[in-house]
């Protein structure tokens, strides 16, 4: 006798985004309305994704979360049961694809529950958009499993807006705006599309991770205090947002780089100043955060024209839009001036890291990059994602399902670091370098862009020592 039948399963995944215009402060915090509409790019789901299992079933007695492989409590966390009384709400008529069988009446599902099973495949809490992949994807596997029907265009995005603001902008592909709507009931609070992910296709980003701590203060409680304190807050969401989402949209669908990468720091930049103005001040970038930024400003100024743009959300980590003809450079020159520990793989694709290291750096640009920089120092940067625009959240087969039919339980156990030998044992920190540990299994490890870097080059150094070897035979 099994927990549930596995046609009321759906397993999904979903996208992170990095907004290049911020949302900061709530203007209903009952609603999670914005007080300013906010624009992002939508990342790849190569690397960074959410992976959630939902399943109902009349046998469950309440419903339950294992997030990353620990169970949390669902009635203590008024977001997450928004979230799911939200969808649950839109259901339909649950009919069998292949047969045509109703197999759960719309009038019948107040007597289901729900268990979900997610994990993220980069860190969690740690300021790289976890809530906004994990509640796009909850919000987006509930709508298959409940068939759920939206009464208006966005009605999703307003929902998974209520889980984390940033969510709605991941459930769409490419550039995306969440405007911050008018109306009391925040219907219009939504996220649309205004590019998808093919539009900009050369359009690359670099992930500088300088800390994959859960941060200090969360998004939520900081723009709190931001609202309740920071003049200068309230000026940019009266005044400067709305001129500056206009100028970037237009820049994006141009594909102008320069009038695209110039927005996003100054909006940065005027982000992380109204933390200061805050009272008690916030402090999300550090040392490490501010040596990136001198260093993209000596690279642009290299080049005379804006060709890389930095962006920091609520934590050190920066991620720095480029073009695929200067992302080779781009991570040749940062890789200098921000070595990952030894033994670490150099970014996420081999490919690109190869690219890097062939790059024919010209010294005068190594010279003004590393001049910007203090003392390079192996481990401020911790591991660099090298990732792309992409799509919107995406229906995934059985293999990834993460609840046992047979029990109705979580079958997903964080998997313990790669061997030493494999990647960042020689870390200066001591701690895994690999973000394998925040996937899944084998398989986990395997889909992770990092795990695969670190084999090539186990394999490639074992290659290097058995020629040897030959050599001295
Ligand atoms: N896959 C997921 N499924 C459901 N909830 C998730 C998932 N991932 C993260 N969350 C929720 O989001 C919280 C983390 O949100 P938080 O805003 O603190 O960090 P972040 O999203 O990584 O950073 P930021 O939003 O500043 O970029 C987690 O504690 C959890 O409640
Ligand atoms: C700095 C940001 O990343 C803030 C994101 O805040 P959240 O969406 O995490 O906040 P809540 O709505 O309280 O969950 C900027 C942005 O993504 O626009």
């Amino acid at each position: 006798m099994s927990a549930f039948d596995e046609r009321l399963c759906v397993t999904c995944s979903a996208p992170t985004n990095i907004a290049t215009i911020k949302y900061w402060g709530k203007a209903s915090a009952e609603l999670n309305t914005p007080i300013n509409s906010s624009v992002s790019v939508t990342l790849h789901q190569d690397d960074l994704k959410a992976i959630t299992t939902v399943a109902a079933s009349r046998s469950f007695s309440k419903d339950r979360l294992w997030l990353n492989g620990k169970e949390e409590d669902v009635e203590s966390n008024k977001r997450l049961t928004t979230v799911i009384k939200l969808v649950r709400a839109l259901a339909g008529d649950k009919v069998d694809a292949k047969t045509g069988e109703v197999l759960v009446y719309k009038a019948d599902w107040p007597q289901y529950h729900v268990h979900i099973a997610s994990r993220n495949t980069f860190p969690t809490a740690a300021g790289l958009a976890s809530s906004a992949a994990g509640y796009a994807c909850l919000t987006f596997a509930l709508a298959q499993l409940f068939a759920a029907c939206e009464t208006y265009d966005g009605e999703l995005t307003a929902i998974a807006r209520q889980g984390s603001g940033s969510a709605c902008r991941s459930l769409y592909g490419g550039f995306v705006r969440w405007q911050k709507g008018e109306r009391a009931d925040a219907a219009d609070s939504i996220a649309v599309q205004v590019a998808d992910e093919a539009h900009w296709p050369e359009l690359r980003a670099l992930i500088f991770v300088a800390s994959a701590a859960k941060k200090g203060t969360s998004s939520t409680s900081g723009m709190g205090t931001s609202v309740a304190t920071s003049e200068l807050l309230r000026h940019r969401a009266a005044a400067l947002v709305e001129p500056r989402l206009a100028a970037i949209e237009a820049a994006y669908l141009a594909r102008d780089f320069a009038g695209f990468g110039r927005a996003t720091m100054v909006d940065s930049n005027q982000f992380h100043a109204t933390c200061l103005d805050t009272y008690p001040p916030i402090f999300y970038m550090n040392d490490v955060s501010r040596a990136l930024v001198q260093a993209v400003h000596a690279f642009n100024a290299h080049h005379g024209a804006i060709r890389a743009a930095y962006t920091f959300d609520a934590g050190p980590n920066a991620v720095v839009y480029t073009t695929a003809s200067d992302v080779a450079q781009l991570l040749a020159v940062m890789s200098r001036a921000f070595p990952v520990p030894r033994g670490a793989p150099a970014c996420s694709d081999a490919a690109l890291a190869a690219e890097a290291a062939a790059e024919d750096v010209p010294e005068a640009l190594l010279a003004a990059v590393l001049g910007a920089v203090r003392e390079p120092r192996a481990g401020d940067v911790q591991m660099v994602y090298a990732t792309r625009v992409g799509d919107g959240p995406r229906v995934l087969g059985a293999a990834d399902r993460m609840l046992d039919p047979a029990t109705g339980l979580n079958t997903y156990a964080a998997p313990p670091p790669p061997l030493p030998s494999a990647a960042a044992s020689a870390s200066p920190h001591g701690g895994c370098l690999c973000p394998g540990h925040f996937s899944g299994g084998l398989s986990g490890m395997l889909e992770c862009s990092f795990m695969r870097a670190a084999l090539l080059m186990s394999a490639a150094a074992a290659v290097g020592v058995a020629a040897a070897a030959r050599r001295r035979l």
